[in-house]
């Protein structure tokens, strides 16, 4: 049977009069990686800092490793590294001296703490910065510093809150195979954001809040499948436009080609293909497309994600 690392149950959470988590339940398997997905302002910092225990919930509970996390206090912070969406980070110190401050903070035995600097580091990639102060480190590269820190006592379950804001493309890519590595040597991540395309490329199971509240959660495929609506993309040379077919309303432009959402989409296909036979257009793409989160948000919400 699979084991959850974390269970979240019915939590609720109030400053003053704004609500900002309502009953929000969910599950994270061990060794999945899991995305709490929403846009900004719909709870997902609040939900991180309450698992990590910096924040009491109003009601509701949460379970780690099996334990209540109230009753279990250091038994499971000893197997949780939370990286906060804020990089906090001693700016006139190298990267070594400030991943050896965390090692002492979490208590990482002083003897392999040095082995262990060395390994964070070069888990993500900054294995050859480890003595230049963080103030020559770009933004990216302070947030693996930042990662690095959450690293350094092994833990089994890691918390990330936000990860890639604002960041280079490398450093994204570092932090991504990261993710991959951890996950491959069975370590548990919850991780949040409000790029849609990171929960596809990353994640096993998710859970998509809006104003505190769930909309839509399970395994990234079944939730695509049961929320989104497949579509059809039609991409012709020189940017010709498609043909129209009968009753099937009308497509709309992506990148260089065309997309037509439906519920049938071999009938589609087949009609396109033959129309664009008869038409003598030239077809350089013609294929049915998974519906994407951003669709899925679009549908359960009636906005698109990033404009909220
Ligand atoms: N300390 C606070 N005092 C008052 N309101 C707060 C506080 N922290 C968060 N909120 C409000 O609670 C709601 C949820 O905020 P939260 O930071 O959890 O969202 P988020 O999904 O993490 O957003 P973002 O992506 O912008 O970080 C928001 O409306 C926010 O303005």
């Amino acid at each position: 049977m699979t084991k959850n690392t974390i269970e979240v149950n019915q939590l609720a959470k109030s400053y003053g009069s704004k609500q900002a988590l309502n009953n929000i339940s969910f599950k994270v398997r061990e060794g999945s990686c899991f995305g709490l997905l929403g846009p900004n302002g719909a709870g997902k910092s609040t939900t991180m800092k309450i698992l990590s225990g910096l924040l009491d919930a109003d009601t509701g509970t949460v379970s780690m490793f099996g334990q209540g996390i109230r009753k279990a206090g250091n038994a499971v912070k000893d197997r949780l590294g939370y990286v906060p969406q804020s990089i906090t980070l001693y700016e006139k110190l190298s990267a070594y001296d400030n991943l050896q401050f965390f090692g002492e903070m979490y208590g990482v035995q002083s003897a392999s703490l040095k082995r262990r600097i060395g390994e964070v580091l070069e888990q993500v990639g900054l294995a050859d910065r480890a003595k230049d102060a963080i103030t020559t480190f770009s933004g990216g590269m302070k947030r693996r510093v930042n990662i690095a820190a959450a690293l350094l006592h092994r833990p089994k379950l890691i918390i990330m809150d936000e990860p890639t804001v604002g960041i280079d493309p490398q450093s994204r890519n570092h932090i991504f195979e990261m993710i991959r590595t951890l996950k491959n040597d069975g370590v548990t991540i919850l991780y949040s954001t409000h790029y849609m395309e990171e929960v596809e490329a990353l994640c096993d199971d998710l859970t998509i809040i809006d104003h505190g509240q769930v909309i839509a959660q399970g395994e990234l495929i079944e939730v695509l499948d049961r929320f989104g609506t497949q579509a059809v993309y039609l991409e012709l040379q020189d940017g010709q436009r498609p043909p129209s077919l009968p009753g099937s309303g009308a497509p709309a432009q992506k990148g260089r080609g065309w997309l037509l959402e439906t519920t049938n989409p071999l009938s589609i296909l087949s009609q396109w293909a033959q129309a664009c036979q008869s038409a003598s257009l030239q077809v350089k793409q013609l294929e049915i497309v998974r519906p994407t989160l951003e669709a899925v948000f679009l549908s359960l919400t009636g906005t698109t994600l990033r404009d909220n």
